[in-house]
């Protein structure tokens, strides 16, 4: 079975945009777990753009699913997931000005330093992810880590496959085997949508888990959010 957990991000980017509290984040969240999600994510960005540190706070009396906060491990992201604790940290290496998340780690490069924090936050009795690409060379690298999942960075699967390229999925697969061998919990995000979903589902093995935001929520503007987390919960069966 593979866990719906809904981004809401957007939702706080449109609150803020009119500065009050419409819609109201929390009153969303919650309706979103009614309809049938699995979990909420969020990925408070240092300039707090859309998610406040404050909201993640104030999620964690309103998640009843499973809650994910992702984001790149600085300083003030650290002591907000270990006051927060949620049940699961995706660890981002986005820059502080980046639109959106573009690349996923090097977990060879920077394998000393992931240790560390997935060290902490799971002493913490935090899960961890990790945010990577589908080198296998990194895959091996993110189990010496010693995190409990990765998270398949998919914008290249998506963009691929919208220009018909089913190809596309292969790494996508040969990672996510790799990774169940080396005793790795499998995530995925970043672009996937109603028209993807089915196919990236059906082709990756021992999938735990999607984080959808963008296309969710446009997807919503015409379907409505119920109807849409039930269509995703329908191909994600
Ligand atoms: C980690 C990831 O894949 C992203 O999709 C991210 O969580 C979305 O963040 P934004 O909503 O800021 O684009
Ligand atoms: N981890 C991916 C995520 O939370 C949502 O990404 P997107 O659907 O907004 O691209």
């Amino acid at each position: 079975m593979t866990k719906l957990s809904v981004n809401i991000n957007k939702i706080a980017t449109l609150r803020n945009s009119r500065g009050g509290n419409v819609p109201n984040l929390l009153t969303v969240a919650s309706d979103i777990q009614e309809f049938g999600a699995e979990g909420i994510t969020i990925h408070p960005r240092p300039d707090e753009r859309h998610i406040r540190y404050q909201d993640a706070r104030d999620l964690k009396n309103i998640v009843a699913t499973e809650y994910n906060i992702e984001g790149n491990p600085i300083k003030s992201f650290m002591d907000l997931v270990l006051e927060v604790k949620p049940t699961q940290v995706t660890l981002v290496p986005d820059a502080v000005d980046a639109i959106t998340s573009n690349a996923g780690w090097d977990t060879i490069a920077h394998q000393s330093f992931l240790k560390e924090v997935i060290q902490e936050f799971q002493q913490n009795e935090i899960r961890t992810s990790i945010f990577i690409d589908t080198n296998l060379k990194l895959i091996e690298a993110a189990a010496k880590s010693g995190t409990n999942r990765i998270e398949l960075y998919t914008e290249h699967f998506a963009s691929e496959f919208e220009k018909g390229n089913t190809e596309a999925i292969k790494p996508y697969t040969n990672a996510a085997v790799l990774a169940h061998e080396l005793g790795l919990g499998i995530n995925a995000g970043h672009d996937l949508s109603l028209d993807n979903i089915k196919f990236f589902k059906d082709n990756i093995p021992n999938l735990a888990e999607v984080s959808i935001g963008h296309a969710l929520i446009a997807e919503s503007l015409y379907l409505g959010i119920e109807n849409v987390v039930n269509m995703y919960l329908h191909r994600l069966k």
